[in-house]
């Protein structure tokens, strides 16, 4: 990209909010750079004796310095204030039900969870008061595993800015649209999409069109990035120009505000005095990013079996195994169903990780009903599972004449640890207490006279 194609963004300053768009750069961690007023990115280094526009020049390394070029993640960003200058008194407040790993808090029970969709309450729960931590793997301490939780938010966040240091966050909405305000511009989502916000980049979390609730992955360890195509080759599954990283915007606000950090676990607060939202132009690989899960292009078995579901992975985050995934984000969307003299939904099995998996919209073959749009499942590390009585015996008689799962978007967390629930997940009236036994209506066919 040239000095003069570099694309330019919106100043909160200059413009009524609702007037503001969201515009992308496409592709998947590249070295983009983006300014919001012409010349404020300093050309040919990063740090000038004084940067432009009276900026501060500030770095945010979301990898070592030292890590090999594929893995290593900067931006450098261009604001109004440092981030020291946005720092306060900070003190520890309420986590509300938002938990971190290892949160050793209910006796985790020896066989599958699933669990009813969480209402959206009526009282005023912004992004942070309204996570719900349904289970934890890992050890956030360490850098490894994951936190799966479900969002409910009914109000907007007001001079409320937050930065997660404990882990990176993809957000799956599953009902409401969210402007995501973030320091590197904004990110509209809605159900359907998702968006990542690396490891402490700083935002503020807008309702659209109404209450909203989703799923987040806070991944504790190495950057989500895209799987290894391998034989596939270079196309399909989630191509890298289909992701998009929003364009520099700013807020240039003197006003009273809270800076909130989840940072060890622990969720602190300090009163500021400006919004911390105030990078007039950014560039660097370290950035926030949408993506449409419409857009994934599946690939699978065109004769016949049922191929591991990793051939449906989105987003990994390697963890120093080969080949084991810190997590790994996997969905289930629209595809045709092809294959002859098959089983065709999922097999029965037992699997070494855990996979802990939502809802977006529509149903999903191995559990064609109890499983609902926002609610979820668990099925932990060497736990026997597989498709219920209602999908075994539908798709052991079904012709099988070529058939298109439509409408549906069902989505995995599979990560390589064993996954805790939260005493509120152990305890929540949204728990169904009998799923545990589905099993048991998977009666007996076996007859050694008949082939
Ligand atoms: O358990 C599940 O429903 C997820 C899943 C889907 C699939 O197609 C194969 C294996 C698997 O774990
Ligand atoms: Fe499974």
């Amino acid at each position: 990209m040239t000095k003069q194609d570099i694309p330019t963004g919106a100043s909160a300053a200059t413009q009524p909010e609702s007037a503001i768009q969201a515009n992308y750069m496409s592709g998947f961690g590249n070295g983009f750079e983006t300014e919001a007023l012409p010349g404020a990115l300093p050309l040919g280094r990063n740090s000038p004796q004084k940067c432009a526009y009276g900026l501060y020049a500030e770095q945010l390394s979301g990898s070592p310095f030292t890590a090999p070029r594929t893995t290593n993640e900067r931006s450098w960003l261009y604001r109004i204030r440092p981030t020291v200058a946005h720092w306060g008194d900070f003190r520890k407040v309420d986590a509300g039900l938002w938990r971190t790993a290892p949160a050793v808090e209910a006796e985790p029970p020896i066989g599958p969870m699933r669990w009813d969709p969480l209402p959206v309450p009526t009282e005023p729960l912004s992004f942070r008061e309204g996570v719900r931590t349904i289970t934890t793997a890992g050890d956030g301490g360490a850098q490894a595993g994951m936190g799966a939780h479900v969002y409910l938010i009914t109000r907007s966040m007001e001079h409320e800015y937050f930065y997660n240091a404990d882990g990176e966050m993809l957000f799956v909405p599953q009902q409401g649209d969210l402007r995501l305000w973030t320091e590197f511009g904004i990110i509209d989502i809605e159900p359907g999409e998702i968006a990542v916000i690396p490891r402490g980049v700083k935002l503020r979390i807008e309702l659209r069109d109404g209450p909203a609730r989703g799923y987040l992955c806070e991944n504790y360890g190495g950057a989500f990035t895209l799987p290894e195509r391998g034989p596939i080759g270079a196309n399909c599954l989630a191509n890298p120009r289909d992701f998009l990283t929003p364009v520099a915007a700013y807020e240039d606000v003197d006003a009273p505000g809270r800076m909130y950090v989840k940072w060890g676990g622990a969720i602190w607060a300090a009163d500021i005095a400006h919004s911390p939202l105030d990078v007039v132009a950014w560039h660097g690989n370290y950035a926030p990013y949408k993506y449409d899960l419409r857009r994934y292009s599946p690939v699978g078995p065109v004769l016949y079996d049922h191929a591991d579901p990793s051939i449906f992975t989105v987003l990994t985050s390697p963890s120093e195994t080969p080949g084991t995934a810190n997590v790994d984000f996997v969905v289930f969307s629209d595809r045709w169903m092809v294959a002859e003299n098959t089983f065709r939904p999922p097999w029965y099995h037992m699997n070494v990780m855990s996979e802990f998996m939502g809802l977006v919209y529509g149903q999903y073959d191995a559990k064609p009903q109890g499983f609902v749009p926002g609610g979820c499942s668990l099925h932990n590390s060497m736990l026997p599972h597989g498709p219920d009585f209602e999908a075994f015996e539908k798709a052991s008689n079904v012709e099988l004449k070529p058939h298109k799962l439509e409408g549906t978007m069902a989505f995995m967390f599979e990560t390589r640890f064993p996954q805790r629930v939260t005493a509120f997940a152990a305890e929540s009236s949204a728990l169904q207490r009998s799923y545990g036994a589905y099993g048991h209506q998977l009666h007996k066919h076996f007859n050694p006279r008949q082939r």
